[in-house]
Formats: structure tokens, C-alpha cells, sequence
């Protein structure tokens, strides 16, 4: 005779192994913040400001995505991530997140909220020439650009690069898939970060004559347009390239696409995106830009 589990018995003890994990993943979370004050000294974040390491979040986040398995969607992964990495950040260094409000305000809150948690204080301003110039005017505070500008808002990139003046330092949506959640395209803008290593893909302010479309010459050698803003007779781009593309390669990816260009100006850089199958699969870690899979 097979012998019958009760399941009232089953659910208890499923509960209980429940609150085992619960307790070892909290256990766990106060270990962490115990070594925060250690990591300030070590960094000697004190002295500098901001406490960011987009490169380090970046090789965490491929990590994280590689060893991923079941039921429970990369996204949901990401998000409890992100929520833990930005509150540490947040513990080193205070900062605060000034979100470009001008088109889809919901949209750049959800997408603040998803990357950088509910402790970070987050504030709405007009567009994106607000969001630089708050940053500026902080030492460690962070801003978020919509890549997608209507019409009427200028090259609001001239506000970036030059001496000691805010870079872009990051790309939202990090973990790309089809019909992800918080998905809006953004960049993450910071005064300079001292992070010894440097970005995969760097991020360039071109002025272009004609007005030609270079987005697919563009594509074909691993380049991305994030945004144009067209003022006839010139055009002007923000292109992201592969760290190795001099300024030649930048020049005939656009003469490709039919647009000469005037000598690139470098506006910041950022680790490679994730390109993950999507909702649930355990990942391949394909990056985007141009830059070789680290698997
Ligand atoms: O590794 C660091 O330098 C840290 O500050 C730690 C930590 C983290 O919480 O894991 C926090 C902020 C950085 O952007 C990267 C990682």
C-alpha cells in the first residue's frame, strides 16, 4: 500500500522550506551591507563622489544572466538586482535621480524605479537639458535621458563632454529582449567616473551634411544611431560605436550611409548590452555593439 501524503502536511512543509530560503536570502543581505563601510574606505568613495562602477554592474549583470534558470523571469532577476546594487550605491554615496519628464513621464519613472529602486530619491524635470544640467551642478547624482526626443528639443548632447562636464555613462534598457518590462530607451548621464576600466562602447557627437538616413550603413558595421536632430543643411547624431572604431572607421560608416561628417566629438561610453532570448530562458549573454559574447 503506497502510503498518502497529507497535504495539508505537504504545504506545511513546503512552507517551511519556503522560509528557510527567505531567511538565508536576508541573512545574506545584511552580510553584504556589512562590508559597505569597508568597500568606502577601499574605493576611498569619500574623496570622490560617486560610488557607480558601470563596468563592474555590467559584469555582475552578464554573470547573473548566464547562471539564471527556472520559472522566474530574467526581468524579475534584474529588477530585485538593480533594487540591491543601487541601494549599496546609495549607502557609499548619497545621489539622487533627476528623470527627463518631457515626453511619457510614466514611462521614465517606471523605468528610474526598475534600475534604481524606491530609496533613491528620484525627481521629474522638464527635458533633457534640465536632467544634464542638475547634474552638473551635483557631485554624485545621477541622470536619465529618453533616447527619442520630440522635434522641438534641440542637440541637447552639446551639454555633455568637455572638461569635467557630465558623460553619458550607461544605456536603459540593460538586458535587451522583445516585450520586456521597462523598456523605454534612455541613457544614464554622470559627472566622470573614476573606473579603471574603459567603456566597450563609446558614445560620439557628429555633425553631418544631408540629410540622409545613416541608420542601416550604420547598423552594418555594429554601430547604433541614438538620436538625430536635423537643422538644414546639417544634421547632427549621437552614434554609439565599438571602442575600437577610431575616428576614419565613424567617418565611413556615415560616408556609407550617404552623410559627411565633421570630426566626431567623444560624449561618454558604456559597457555592452545583454542580449537575452527572453522572459524565463536561461541567457546567452550575446552583447550588443560590436563586441565580442562574453559567455
Ligand atoms: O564593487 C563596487 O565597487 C561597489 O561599490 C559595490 C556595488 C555592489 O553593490 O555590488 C555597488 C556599486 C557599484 O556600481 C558596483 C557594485
Amino acid at each position: 500500500m503506497t502510503e498518502t501524503i497529507d497535504p495539508g502536511r505537504r504545504l506545511a512543509g513546503l512552507r517551511r522550506e519556503i522560509d528557510t530560503i527567505d531567511e538565508e536570502l536576508h541573512r545574506l543581505l545584511v552580510a553584504r551591507s556589512a562590508i559597505i563601510d569597508e568597500l568606502i574606505k577601499v574605493k576611498g568613495t569619500v574623496a570622490s563622489g560617486a560610488a557607480f562602477r558601470p563596468a563592474r554592474e555590467a559584469d555582475m549583470m552578464r554573470r547573473l544572466v548566464t547562471r539564471h534558470r527556472g520559472i522566474l523571469p530574467i526581468a524579475t532577476v534584474e529588477h530585485i538586482w538593480r533594487e540591491i546594487v543601487s541601494t549599496f550605491t546609495f549607502l557609499q554615496a548619497h545621489y539622487e535621480v533627476y528623470m527627463d519628464g518631457g515626453r511619457d513621464p510614466v514611462a521614465m519613472r517606471d523605468l528610474a524605479r526598475f534600475y534604481f529602486g524606491f530609496t533613491v530619491p528620484a525627481h521629474l524635470v522638464a527635458g533633457p537639458e534640465e536632467v544634464i544640467d542638475a547634474v552638473a551642478r551635483s557631485v554624485s547624482d545621477l541622470g536619465i535621458v529618453r533616447s527619442a526626443q520630440p522635434s522641438w528639443v534641440g542637440p541637447w548632447w552639446h551639454r555633455l563632454g568637455g572638461e569635467g562636464r557630465p558623460l553619458v555613462i550607461a544605456r536603459l534598457p540593460y538586458i535587451l529582449f522583445p516585450g520586456r518590462v521597462a523598456d523605454l530607451a534612455a541613457l544614464v548621464v554622470s559627472n566622470p567616473i573614476s573606473e579603471g576600466v574603459p567603456p566597450e562602447v563609446l558614445i560620439h557627437a557628429v555633425v553631418g551634411v544631408g540629410d540622409r538616413d545613416p541608420s542601416d550603413a550604420l547598423a552594418a558595421v555594429g554601430f547604433e544611431l541614438l538620436a538625430r536632430h536635423d537643422d538644414e543643411p546639417r544634421t547632427e547624431f549621437l552614434v554609439a560605436a565599438p571602442a575600437a572604431a577610431g575616428v576614419e572607421a565613424i567617418r565611413a560608416a556615415f560616408a556609407a550611409g550617404g552623410v559627411e561628417v565633421r570630426e566626431p566629438r567623444q560624449v561618454g561610453g558604456y559597457p555592452a548590452p545583454i542580449r537575452h532570448p527572453g522572459p524565463g530562458a536561461a541567457g546567452s549573454t550575446e552583447v550588443d555593439g560590436g563586441v565580442p559574447a562574453i559567455r
